[in-house]
């Protein structure tokens, strides 16, 4: 029988020298890990096996069993699952087909907790058996295939590892691990059975113990000692954690379930699980994470939801099952009603599947309603909305903190909740948090650090929930530190005389802050909300106004201030216009080409120029971004506007037009309010040489 010997892709030798370097501290996370893959294993053959049940062979049972061996010091995790032929075996534990791996490795600090937390979000999976053993021998049978094209997959983890053909009666997965002299605790039953009762209760399948009694010590002087009976015992629930009844999971199941699902080691911000009735009927376990995963904005990354059908494993990733914004999500999706043979294709038109979809959406609007309910009150501020009671959504609260003692989660009060409303209605905008910990300020803003921008795609993408997720929306202000200003507030505090929500888009938050088109808000005391996402500008264009009032740029079109000017003012800046008519023509003629207009502002105090573009056009600075992006961007020009009052300006006034030097000016004027908005002039060398032109 041949041995072959391969070498790890590069980045899998790499993982291997994190994961026992970073991991050690934590190194129960082996057994979650590898039971969860046994889990995958058996949901896949029970898959395929719908449309073959030749599969099963001769063995119907699917389960996992864990074996312990102290004299030889070695663990076995067995499976009943799909098992891997030897190529399979060679591809799958031989590289990461993960898309990704050489952009997380190099986020990697070399701090080890701040390593530990983003190789947990990585998901190691079964190289964390490395974290407990010196070699790892998996033995393996795909189901289909003779008893003697088994698989023996060798490694001590370090550079290589060996395969050969063997002969294994048994269809599925073993995995040995030949534990390390510090790690000989995880041959101890007890310890394995706790491990079990924490990571792994809420697995649907049996995970199987040999049985242990006491046995008193036979001859003299000899203590009892655990002896195996030889029998085989399911130490876990054994039932999926949606299936059960809300009021018989703890806090703390629903937080390791996050955990496992979404291979996070931070627990979740909130959660909710809903069996939901009507004309569809499906199970929903929505969970909140609280912090971003490192490919969030990755385009091909897909969405958070596994479905099931009627507890059988359908698909990861059914994006069909939640929208683009909400791709943050993480959950199981239950179907009662769908085909368990539900393909892609037949999931994107099911009527079933958009019922599902909808569901979905308004359940995470809401949970977000409620958090962000609950952050104002906890502020002192009037609750945004009232609460409604039919139709209640239980949101539990996962904290950073040490997880308290379970508790019992939703006191007696809600048992399991039933949506019957398949409408979008108010109805489910109640959210009742679990107990008082969700009461801590703070919760909506992590989310809203983590996901605001994602969800702001929404304004875009989801036109009937356009309204609800606008009151979700929050930014910073030239009046408020953070992004902490929704637009309700905003409109609460607006001007009398005030028409209009005003914004600005920028690079940066100080852009932002300093761009001279605020400058007449400023002095005027009117605040402008600061928004400095790239998808900030897109996202508004859906969204002209809020609850009737217009959403308006102050980088877009000619400001008009409205009620909020005086008489006085307004007659001075008509006359001011009047005066500084003949140099606007001039300095058309001067900047023909690279202005479309040129125009006298009064949104200036302080500097003499800015550039904005027409009322419909594309802000400069998307632009920017669009080209950046190699995408064709229409080639519009800026408005150059001018601040009357500024003595730059009255100084150009009396130059006569077409000589040098104003036409330095002309042109400096122009690159300067370029570069305060964020561009560059076309032309840098041109610049300079001008600017210092007028220096000498
Ligand atoms: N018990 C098993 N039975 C069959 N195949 C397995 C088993 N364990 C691992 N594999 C195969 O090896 C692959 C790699 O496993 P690994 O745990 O490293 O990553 P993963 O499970 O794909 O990802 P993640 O752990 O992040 O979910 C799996 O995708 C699967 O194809």
């Amino acid at each position: 029988m041949s041995t072959q010997k391969h070498a790890f892709q590069a980045e899998v030798a790499q993982l291997l020298h994190l994961v026992t370097h970073s991991l050690y501290s934590n190194p129960e996370i082996f057994l979650r890990e590898l039971i969860s893959n046994a889990s995958d294993a058996c949901d896949k053959l029970r898959y395929e096996a719908l449309a073959d049940p030749a599969l099963y062979g001769d063995q119907p049972e699917l389960e996992v069993r864990i074996a312990t061996d102290k004299a030889a010091k070695t663990l076995t995790v067995t499976d009943t699952g799909i098992g891997m032929s030897e190529a399979e075996a060679i591809a799958h534990l031989g590289t990461i087909a993960k898309s990704g791996t050489k952009d997380f490795m190099s986020k990697l600090s070399g701090d080890q907790k701040a390593d530990s937390q983003l190789i947990g979000q990585f998901g190691v999976g079964f190289y964390s058996g490395f974290i407990v053993a010196d070699k790892i021998v998996v033995e393996s049978r795909r189901a289909g295939l003779p008893a003697n094209q088994g698989v023996r997959w060798t490694s001590k983890g370090d550079g290589d590892f060996e395969v050969e053909t063997i002969t294994r009666e048994a269809r599925g997965t073993s995995v040995i691990l030949h534990l390390r002299e510090d790690a000989l605790e995880f041959a101890d039953g007890w310890r394995l059975k706790e491990l079990i009762g924490k990571y792994s209760d809420h697995i649907s399948l049996p995970i199987k113990m040999e049985g242990e009694t006491w046995v008193e010590g036979k001859e003299e002087g000899q203590a009892g000692h655990m002896a195996k009976t030889g029998e085989w015992e399911t130490v876990n629930q054994a039932n999926a954690l949606w299936t059960r009844p809300k009021k018989d999971i703890t806090d703390q199941q629903f937080k390791d379930f996050y955990q496992q699902l979404a291979h996070d080691w931070e627990p979740p911000l909130a959660w909710s699980l809903n069996r939901v009735e009507g004309n569809t009927e499906y199970t929903q376990l929505l969970y909140l994470p609280s912090h971003a995963p490192m490919d969030l904005w990755d385009r091909d990354r897909k969405a958070g939801i596994k479905l099931y059908v009627r507890r059988v494993f359908i698909m990861d990733d059914a994006e069909q099952l939640m929208p683009r914004y909400l791709r943050f999500i993480k959950g199981v999706v239950d179907s009662a009603d769908l085909p368990l043979n539900v393909s892609r294709e037949l999931l994107q038109e099911s009527r079933d599947v958009r019922a599902i979809r909808d569901g979905n959406t308004r359940r995470v609007l809401s949970m977000l309603e409620g958090m962000a309910k609950d952050e104002q009150a906890a502020g002192g501020a009037d609750a945004a909305e009232a609460a409604n009671a039919e139709g209640k959504i239980d949101v539990g609260t996962g904290d950073a903190t040490p997880a308290p003692e379970p508790t019992e989660l939703h006191g007696d009060a809600v048992t399991d909740v039933v949506d019957k409303s398949e409408a979008p209605t108010a109805a489910d905008t109640a959210v009742k948090f679990a107990e008082d910990k969700a009461k801590e300020p703070g919760k909506y803003a992590i989310f809203w650090g983590a996901f605001g921008a994602v969800l702001k795609e929404g304004l875009g993408e989801d036109n009937a929930h356009r309204d609800r997720i606008a009151k979700l929306l929050r930014y910073a202000s030239t009046t408020a530190e953070g992004e902490t200003v929704s637009f309700a507030d905003y409109k609460a505090r607006m001007k009398e005389g005030q028409k209009a929500i005003y914004y600005i888009t920028a690079d940066t938050p100080a852009a932002a802050r300093n761009s001279p088109q605020l400058e007449v808000f400023k002095k005027k005391g009117i605040e402008v909300l600061l928004m400095t996402d790239r998808v900030d500008e897109w996202a508004l264009s859906y969204l002209p106004e809020f609850e009737g009032t217009p959403l308006q740029s102050v980088a877009k079109g000619a400001v008009d201030l409205g009620d909020l000017q005086d008489e006085a003012e307004k007659k001075a800046a008509e006359a001011a216009a009047e005066s500084v008519k003949p140099l606007l023509d001039k300095l058309k003629e001067a900047l023909k080409g690279e202005v479309e207009d040129v125009r006298v502002t009064t949104r200036l105090v302080d500097s003499p120029a800015c550039l904005v573009v027409k009322d419909a056009g594309m802000s400069m600075q998307l632009a920017r971004m669009l080209k950046q992006a190699g995408q064709p961007v229409p080639e519009t020009k800026p408005v150059l506007e001018i601040n009357a009052e500024h003595p730059l300006v009255k100084k150009m006034e009396t130059l006569e037009a077409g000589t040098p030097r104003f036409d330095d000016l002309a042109h400096v004027l122009f690159d300067q309010a370029l570069l305060a908005e964020g561009g560059m002039p076309t032309d840098p060398a041109a610049y300079v040489r001008r600017v210092n032109a007028l220096l000498v």
